[in-house]
């Protein structure tokens, strides 16, 4: 049976037409991919199946039965659940509060909150997506808060689940988890629709895959029938390298230098504790760690963000602990932050404005106190260009643009600054593979040119094909250095995890 039937469906936005003319079946117990480069529509699609936009064109059936479906409420009658690609979670509320939002199943009026919470203990062990339960959102990592989104949508019994982008956020064991708690929903006869810009989750987990580019179904394939070069090519229309090419590092002096330096998190408790490190001009830095061992706070306190407890942070010799986030930036520091919409964007401001966030009151942007919009146009309109952020337009809100294209807005700017130090935390979160390609290029060409990159990443091919050296965090500290060339993937997710073998490389 087709569980979901999408027939015909056009959906336009002023300046572009996101969806032309999609079909899309998916059967009952399958998980069906659906790829497409960053803009191509799939979040669009999605986004109607849900009830969040109606179309301009076409039908829905649902279980075979025509539907109009006018909201999330009645996609949640229907079965759909949706995890979405950017949370939708109250920040100053607790895990169980924003699971039983909207489904709170009170008796008399009374909200049985410690029902709820050990219903989601139960969810949560069941399917091992591990949070607390009494945990505020505000005080939990990107990643547990993914997790409570998926949480949600088991808590409403939902049997046609819709996965946008679900492990951009995950390590790789907790990935190798997610696919497993998929293929036991499909066996227990739920259905999966799962984007992912992965090639490999496609080909290890999904059944079929549908290839959307520009707002269009290229096909429809068999995964038992296709490959991960085929699947890029579908998707972008031309030849993708997976590998990044690089001539050896050739560093010189220490740009970023860190010494004993204790931060705390949101609740007070010392998440960075005594950390010690070193980046030189003219390396790439990997810093590896499992989600949670200090790196967010590490990286908001580099950039003036949090405020350092102990410690020094030294940029090109000078001292910047406990420097506002202007001053560091005026030093020199350039920031991918891990997480776009709190950290690297106003999402009501248009593109334009976005590309100037920190530099608007300077030269050329700004004259006599006066914003000079033309100026500020003109180099948005090149940063568009040729970092190929796909948006009808420059006065656009930024809010606007698929998450992808946010994320490579956020790289033009911070890439074009022309940083000493150019921190990039999950530079390539929610990118197609023809743009992370793209990224990791401009990546290697800030290396090349004598800048020093950290880079802070949970794939870890990622970490181990773009790095010089891999410093490895754990509980707050740098418990080792390795060698990318002669590291797996498996010795470095076992030094993340704790494990005593540990490699040392002298950084000289
Ligand atoms: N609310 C909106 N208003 C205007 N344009 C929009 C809106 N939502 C999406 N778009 C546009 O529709 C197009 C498709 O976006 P969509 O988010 O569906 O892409 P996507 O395939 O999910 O991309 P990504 O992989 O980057 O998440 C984009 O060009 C985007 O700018």
């Amino acid at each position: 049976m087709n569980v979901v039937e999408m027939l015909g469906i056009t959906k336009r936005f002023p300046g572009i037409v996101a969806n032309d003319q999609i079909h899309l079946t998916v059967k009952k117990g399958e998980i069906h991919a659906l790829l497409g480069e960053n803009g191509a529509g799939k979040s669009t699609l999605m986004n109607i199946l849900f009830g969040l936009y109606q179309p301009d064109e076409g039908e829905i059936r649902i279980k075979e039965q025509p539907v109009t479906i006018t909201g999330p409420t009645m996609a949640n009658k229907l079965g759909i659940g949706m995890v979405h690609q950017h949370f939708m979670l109250v920040q100053p509320f607790t895990v169980t509060e924003n699971i039983i939002l909207g489904d709170e199943r009170s008796k008399l009026g009374i909200i049985d909150v410690k029902k709820a919470e050990s219903e989601i203990r139960r969810l949560s062990e069941r399917y091992n997506l591990k949070v607390d339960p009494t945990a505020k959102i505000s005080d939990i990592s990107v990643g547990m808060q993914q997790r409570v989104e998926i949480l949600k949508t088991l808590y409403r019994g939902a049997d046609i689940l819709i996965f946008d982008e679900p492990t951009a956020v995950l390590t790789p064991q907790e990935i190798n988890e997610l696919m497993e708690i998929m293929r036991n929903l499909v066996k227990e006869g739920k259905t999966i629709i799962f984007i992912t810009h992965k090639l490999k989750e496609i080909m290890s987990t999904c059944d079929r895959v549908t290839v959307i580019r520009r707002g269009k179904v290229i096909k429809t394939v068999d995964v038992q029938d296709t490959d991960e070069n085929q699947l890029a090519a579908l998707m972008v229309g031309r030849e993708v390298s997976f590998e990044i090419e690089k001539a050896e590092a050739n560093p010189s002096q220490t740009v970023l230098d860190i010494a004993n330096l204790v931060v705390e998190d949101n609740r007070g408790v010392e998440v960075v504790r005594g950390l010690n490190m070193q980046v030189r001009a003219g390396e790439v830095v990997g810093l590896a760690g499992v989600d949670g061992n200090g790196q967010t706070e590490l990286i908001e306190a580099i950039t003036g963000l949090r405020p350092v407890k102990g410690g020094v942070i030294r940029l090109g010799g000078h001292d910047v602990t406990n420097a506002s986030p202007r001053k560091v930036t005026e030093a020199g520091v350039g920031h991918i932050p891990e997480d776009r919409h709190k950290r690297g964007l106003v999402l009501d401001f248009s593109v334009s404005e976005n590309m100037v966030l920190q530099t608007y009151y300077q030269e050329p942007f700004s004259k006599n106190g006066l914003i000079q919009k033309d100026e500020v146009d003109k180099y948005a309109e090149r940063l568009i260009s040729e970092f190929d952020v796909r948006t009808p337009d420059k006065h656009v809100p930024i809010r606007a643009l698929s998450g992808g294209n946010q994320q490579k807005a956020i790289i033009a700017r911070e890439v074009d600054r022309n940083p000493d130090f150019l921190i990039a935390a999950q530079p390539t979160r929610g990118l197609d593979v023809g743009a992370i390609e793209f990224i990791h290029r401009r990546i290697i060409e800030q290396r090349d040119n004598g800048k020093a990159v950290l880079l802070v990443s949970l794939e870890l091919d990622e970490v181990l094909k773009l790095s010089d050296r891999v410093a490895v965090i754990y509980e707050g500290k740098i418990v080792g250095w390795v060698d990318p060339k002669n590291t797996s993937e498996e010795e470095l997710g076992l030094l993340m995890a704790g494990s005593v073998k540990q490699q040392e490389v002298k950084a000289e």
